[in-house]
């Protein structure tokens, strides 16, 4: 099959070479490149040379970015092209209007690499979906913010020195406030719930990040066996669902705890198969190719997913709440003292969370806020 590779970065490269080194039956005939560095003869600064070539049946996004990404990934469906991406934000942000344009063409929409990187996640979930529904999922679906905690507990690394580091080894966003703030892990819930519960996922969830996490937070949950991770998760339940992305104080003796470095572990429940966790590298430029060259033969074998979104689930905040911890000095209504500097309420939402943070750092800036987690 010959394929084109749309943005020719981190991702694109890993995906290129892997095809070249172990995957003969591929060939990546042409390459979107900007105009500057048109280095090699596959490279076009035209994305027409690639959407009106017959030859090329499948196209790999991985520019990132909304525009001009949801364009070209609709002229590609629309062109009767197979479309893989690893963009997450244009899935989370246009998923239905893709999975409309796949059906209506005829062709694959694959999106394993939009979420857990080389972690096959997204097909794991299709495949219990064939016997059952997914109860609930949650995880750690961010390697930069995985990182950031583990060298700041490890080694004592600051935030900052940190959060340039993973810059550098590349698998934080272009623009790493995606990955502090949770933007990341929210746009990678949602495409799972998508997945998971046949829902048009809302963008408006409840997002917090690790922005504010200090070295002091991380000693003030280790005093208590606790540890603060970035989990995105999502629970469904008679004809209601839910999702949130939060750090969460998770004790200290779960595997979650003790995921190292960038590694991510996303974690399903369902009826007869229980749990079921997923460990392995969540970004970097081979195992993100890896995913995506997974997903083209995956279309070379035929597989089409298929996407419905009209289950009608409605979306109830009531459905994930429990204890909050805020590190702040400003006053939080209805909370008790937990350590010097932090106090606890016991039941929220986290939308009332979300609510209750904002108003925090109206007053206190630094205001940190982490979910405590039901097993700690
Ligand atoms: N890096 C990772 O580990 C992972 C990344 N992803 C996702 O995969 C996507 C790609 O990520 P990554 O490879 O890291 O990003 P990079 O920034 O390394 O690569 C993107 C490349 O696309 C180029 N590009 C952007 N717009 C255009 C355009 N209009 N025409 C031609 N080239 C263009 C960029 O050029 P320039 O730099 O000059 O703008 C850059 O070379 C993103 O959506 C990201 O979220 C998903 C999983 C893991
Ligand atoms: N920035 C992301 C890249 C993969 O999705 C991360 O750190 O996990």
């Amino acid at each position: 099959m010959k394929i084109a590779i749309l943005g020719y970065g981190t991702v694109g490269r890993g995906v290129a070479q892997i095809i070249e080194e172990r995957v003969p039956e591929v060939e990546v005939a042409r390459i979107l490149e900007l105009p500057d560095r048109l280095t090699d003869p596959r490279m076009t600064p035209n994305y027409q040379d690639i959407v009106d070539d017959p030859a090329i049946e499948l196209v790999v996004e991985c520019m990132g970015g909304i525009e001009p990404a949801h364009t070209f990934i609709l002229q590609a469906l629309n062109a009767g092209k197979h479309v893989v991406t690893s963009n997450k934000a244009v899935v989370a942000a246009h998923f239905a209007e893709f999975a409309e344009a796949a059906s209506k063409a005829g062709v694959g929409l694959l999106i394993e690499a939009s979420v857990g990187g080389g972690i096959p996640w997204i097909a794991s979930i299709e495949k219990v979906r064939r016997i059952e529904d997914v109860q609930s999922f949650s995880g750690i679906m961010n390697g930069t913010t995985n990182y950031i905690v583990y060298s700041m507990l490890k080694d004592g690394a600051d935030f900052a020195e940190v959060l340039s580091k993973a810059q550098e080894l590349g698998f934080a966003e272009r623009d790493p406030t995606a990955d502090i703030d949770g933007i990341d892990v929210r746009n990678k819930t949602i495409i799972s719930a998508s997945v998971a519960f046949d829902v048009a996922c809302t963008q408006d969830l409840p997002v917090s990040g690790i922005r504010n996490l200090t070295k002091y937070d991380l000693s003030l949950f280790g005093s208590r066996d606790l540890t603060v991770k970035l989990i995105g998760r999502g629970v469904q339940a008679d004809g209601r669902y839910a999702v949130s992305v939060e750090p969460v104080a998770v004790s200290t003796s779960t595997l979650e705890a003790n995921v190292p470095t960038n590694f991510n572990l996303v974690t399903l429940d369902a009826p007869s198969i229980g749990e079921l966790k997923f460990y392995g590298q969540g970004a970097g430029s081979l195992p993100t190719g890896n995913a995506i060259v997974q997903d083209i033969l995956d279309c070379v074998a035929g597989r089409r997913p298929t996407y419905d979104f009209s289950r009608g689930l409605v979306y109830d905040p009531a459905m994930l709440h429990g204890p909050y911890v805020f590190r702040t000095e400003a006053t939080i209504p209805g909370a008790k003292f937990y350590e010097p500097g932090a106090v606890i309420v016991d039941d929220l939402t986290a939308t009332q969370a979300r609510a209750l943070l904002d108003d925090a750092l109206k007053s206190d800036p630094t205001t940190f806020m982490a979910a405590v987690s039901a097993n700690s």
